[in-house]
């Protein structure tokens, strides 16, 4: 039997015989460098690696030369895809935040909030940015369809989103926020994505990092890529990635003059039920969660989903969590996008219930193609002089 020292002994030997032998030990040598033929010569590019590379905004030349165009990462902040946060980066300092196409004020958590507002989230600290401009006497407040709400100052900063960089950008300093933004731990603030017209910011409304960024994209275009309850999807900036959706994209043109992403629907079917044509006045709103709709749309819905009925104590349409939902269709155009029946389970809500993914626009003034929708489709959100909305399957 080996003893412990013997089994030692033995395997110090098998290693030291079996290690890769260390480099000859011998005077100086060289290295014969080999020209990497494949790499393509940019002087452009070079350039503007250095500016990435140090984190410092591009000229803007040099950004429309090599396409300030980016992707980032959007995250669903909890089991129910609520909402999709995305890492922004203020001067360095990294924040997720909530990308809205339904708002256009980009504003975040910061050292300026009452410390009872601040935990738990990351905190954009002005003081530490060396771009940082204050706006003496600029202020914003905005308040949400849901009733939540912040507050604060206003400054300009280098702000980078995936690989798309801008200086200048408007930043606005959350000193308030309302609790359901403190309660909210995961969401450090909003980027807006709706036209600026509808940025809050006053004596002087601002642009939103879309409009900033737009003359340094290869092409004025935003897109959305969410994803169910699954690895996170992306915002792309400049341009379309054709890997991400499948067959054509239909194109619908926008009315900005609320502010918004605005189009008119052109009607729904539910399951395998015939199409019925409608108008429909809605908007793309990734910052809202749920689809909301007409009421003969719900209705018409809800009745073939055994169980269902209108719960006031839930404020909605919810249903039993073992039902099979229905796909609901909702048309573009001619191009009928399907959102499946699975994505219409939003949450569960009370007993055996859960809550519905589709509920009634009523009283809203407009309906709203939020996220449940979204993530069904691959969007293009197309900022050209002539702004229009893209959808495709994928
Ligand atoms: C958690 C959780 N669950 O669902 C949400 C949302 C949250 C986030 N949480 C409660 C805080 C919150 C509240 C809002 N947001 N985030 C995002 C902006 N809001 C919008 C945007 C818009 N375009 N339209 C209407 N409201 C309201």
């Amino acid at each position: 039997m080996y003893g412990f020292a013997q089994i030692a002994l033995a395997l110090a030997t098998f290693l030291s015989t079996t290690a890769a032998s260390p480099l000859r030990k011998s005077g100086n040598f060289s290295v014969v460098q080999k020209l990497n033929t494949q790499f393509v010569r940019s002087g452009p590019a070079a350039y503007a690696r250095a500016f990435k590379k140090f984190n410092k905004p591009m000229p803007h030349d040099l950004a429309v030369a090599t396409g300030n165009d980016g992707s980032v990462t959007a995250s669903p902040e909890d089991a129910y895809d609520s909402e999709y946060l995305c890492p922004v980066s203020i001067d360095g300092q990294t924040l997720a935040l909530d990308f809205d196409t339904g708002s256009a004020d980009l504003w975040v958590f910061s050292t300026s909030l009452p410390s009872s507002e601040q935990k738990g989230h990351t905190l954009f600290d002005p003081s530490k940015s060396t771009n940082w401009k204050a706006l003496s006497g600029y202020k914003w407040n905005i308040t949400y369809g849901d009733g939540s709400g912040a507050s604060g100052t206003v400054g300009t900063d280098v702000v980078t989103v995936g690989g798309t960089s801008v200086s200048g950008q408007a930043v606005e300093i959350a000193t308030k926020v309302s609790s359901a933004f403190v309660s909210d731990t995961a969401n450090d603030g909003l980027l807006g994505l709706a036209f600026s017209s509808i940025n809050t910011v006053t004596p002087k409304a601002q642009h939103t990092f879309f409009d900033t960024a737009k003359s340094s994209l290869s092409s004025p275009v935003f897109t959305a890529d969410l994803k169910h309850r699954q690895l996170p999807g992306t915002y792309d900036f400049g341009t379309i990635d054709s890997s991400k959706y499948t067959g054509t994209i239909t194109y619908i043109d926008v009315d900005t003059a609320n502010g918004f992403w605005e189009f008119t629907g052109s009607g729904y079917a539910v399951g395998s039920g015939s199409f019925v044509s409608s108008s429909i006045d809605a908007i793309a709103d990734t910052g809202t969660t749920l689809i909301y709709v007409p009421d003969a749309v719900v209705t018409a819905y809800y009745k073939q989903v055994s169980g269902a009925s209108y719960d006031s104590s839930q404020g909605g349409y919810t249903f039993p969590c073992s039902a099979t939902l229905p796909n609901l269709t909702l048309g573009i155009g001619s191009y009928h996008a399907v959102v499946p029946g699975q994505y219409i389970n939003y949450s569960p809500a009370s007993g055996s219930k859960c809550f519905g993914g589709v509920q009634s626009d009523s009283g809203i003034g407009f309906s709203i193609y939020g996220d449940v929708f979204l993530k069904s489709q691959f969007v293009i959100f197309d900022g050209s002089s002539t702004p229009r909305l893209g959808f495709a399957a994928k």
